[in-house]
């Protein structure tokens, strides 16, 4: 006889092993007793709508997979999983000696199960004390074009990542830390957080999403998550300006604080190299409070500025909306127009623009006439220029 036995996370291990056993349950066919319903609901579908199928419930149970009969136990734990409230749970899968190949199928069928249902869609990461976990269902992948950047913007970004990936064996065969460092930076809702989703979806990457500002990231959480990323996965570390407020050095015994310090932040990014591509995205409003180490080429190469919407992103934006209604770009001159004349080009923020177009989902007039609100709310930023030999600057 031979056991398998894996334990599961529930709906909360990373990388492919998410859900993997969720999938081996779904694939052992129920031929006795204990079923249980699992019940799935559309997420596009009309809020009752669900899908049932049976599964296996807790205990034992004698199943047939192919020639082969298994004995499975499906034991739940004490402990669940915080973001779900799923419980963990112990599968263990006995059969004769002579069947073992039988777990290697089953395991080979439900990675393609759970693979097929990530198609299309981009998991989240988030740290959950030491380590990185989904972070709710996958995203359906943002479409790049959904994102409007400056005019050439998207696509420097876009060429530089694919040349990179492109570059693997150049970086190994000459011994250069095979990662490459984005720096996007501008004043809120100009795009940085959606562009990286839009990106990753683009790559068929993950991302692995880190607020330095979050409470409890100390330097030495922070440098052991950036040494686990799972793979093909974008690493975003959000409000990087926090860490340069925070140039406190370690205490003697070592403790720096319960925040991510200036130096924490540059070692765990110097740490960062694995013979896996590395990307990572560091974001922030304030480039002004960040310090030249930070974007010395190595650890971040690239700089962008996202910066308010442009005279371009704000007829993209209107074409995006309202291209169905007018269709002769009439309106969108007006609209423009108005906007020159209160001064709102390069002031106001492209999220802010996208809330006038929602509220004024089918009607371009309406946004026409209610361009003056998006005054009260707008601000000019003028960052220094990240200028730095070896460095791309796009702005
Ligand atoms: N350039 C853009 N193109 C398309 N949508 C945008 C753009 N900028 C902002 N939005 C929309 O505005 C909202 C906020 O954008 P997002 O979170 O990407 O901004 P951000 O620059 O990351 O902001 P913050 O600096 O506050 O994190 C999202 O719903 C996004 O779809």
């Amino acid at each position: 006889m031979t056991n398998f036995h894996r334990t599961q996370l529930a709906g909360a291990q990373q990388g492919t092993q998410n859900g993997l056993l969720s999938s081996v349950i779904q694939r052992l066919n129920p031929r006795l007793h204990h079923l249980q319903v699992a019940t799935m609901q559309s997420k596009t579908g009309p809020a009752n709508a669900a899908h049932f199928s049976f599964v296996p419930g807790p205990g034992k149970h004698v199943l047939r997979y192919g020639s082969s009969f298994i004995l499975v136990d499906r034991q739940r734990e004490k402990a669940f999983d915080m973001q779900t409230g799923t419980p963990f749970e112990t599968i263990t899968m006995t059969t004769l000696y002579s069947q073992r190949n039988v777990f290697e199928q089953i395991f080979a069928e439900a990675h393609n199960m759970h693979q097929q249902m990530q198609e299309g869609k981009t998991v989240i990461y988030n740290a959950m004390g030491p380590e990185w976990q989904p972070f709710g269902d996958p995203k359906r992948k943002r479409p790049l074009d959904s994102v409007i950047l400056e005019r050439g913007v998207k696509e420097k970004i876009v060429q530089d990542v694919q040349a990179f990936i492109a570059a693997r064996t150049w970086y190994l065969d000459r011994g250069i830390p095979y990662r490459r460092g984005y720096l996007l930076y501008g004043p809120p809702g100009t795009g940085k957080s959606s562009f990286i989703q839009a990106l990753a979806g683009h790559l068929d990457f993950n991302i692995a999403i880190l607020n330095v500002s979050q409470r409890g990231l100390t330097d030495d959480r922070l440098s052991h998550l950036l040494g686990k990323v799972p793979p093909r996965t974008i690493v975003l570390l959000e409000d990087v300006d926090v860490a340069f407020a925070n140039r406190r050095k370690a205490e003697a015994d070592g403790y720096s604080g319960a925040t991510v310090t200036f130096s924490g932040l540059l070692n765990a990014l110097d740490g960062v190299a694995s013979g896996e591509e590395r990307i990572v995205f560091l974001t922030t409003n304030f480039v002004d409070r960040l310090d030249e180490a930070l974007i010395r080429p190595g650890r971040v190469d690239m700089t962008v500025r996202l910066g308010d919407a442009t005279e371009y992103q704000i007829e993209q934006l209107w074409d995006r909306f309202y291209a169905e209604f007018d269709p002769e770009g009439t309106g969108r001159k007006r609209f423009l127009a108005k906007v020159t004349q209160l001064r709102l080009t390069n002031s106001v923020s492209t999220a802010a623009l996208q809330g006038l177009f929602l509220y004024n989902k089918d009607d371009p007039e309406g946004a026409i006439s209610m361009v003056e609100g998006l005054t009260a709310g707008h601000s000019r930023h003028d960052e220094k220029r990240v200028e730095l030999p070896g460095h791309v600057d796009v702005r």
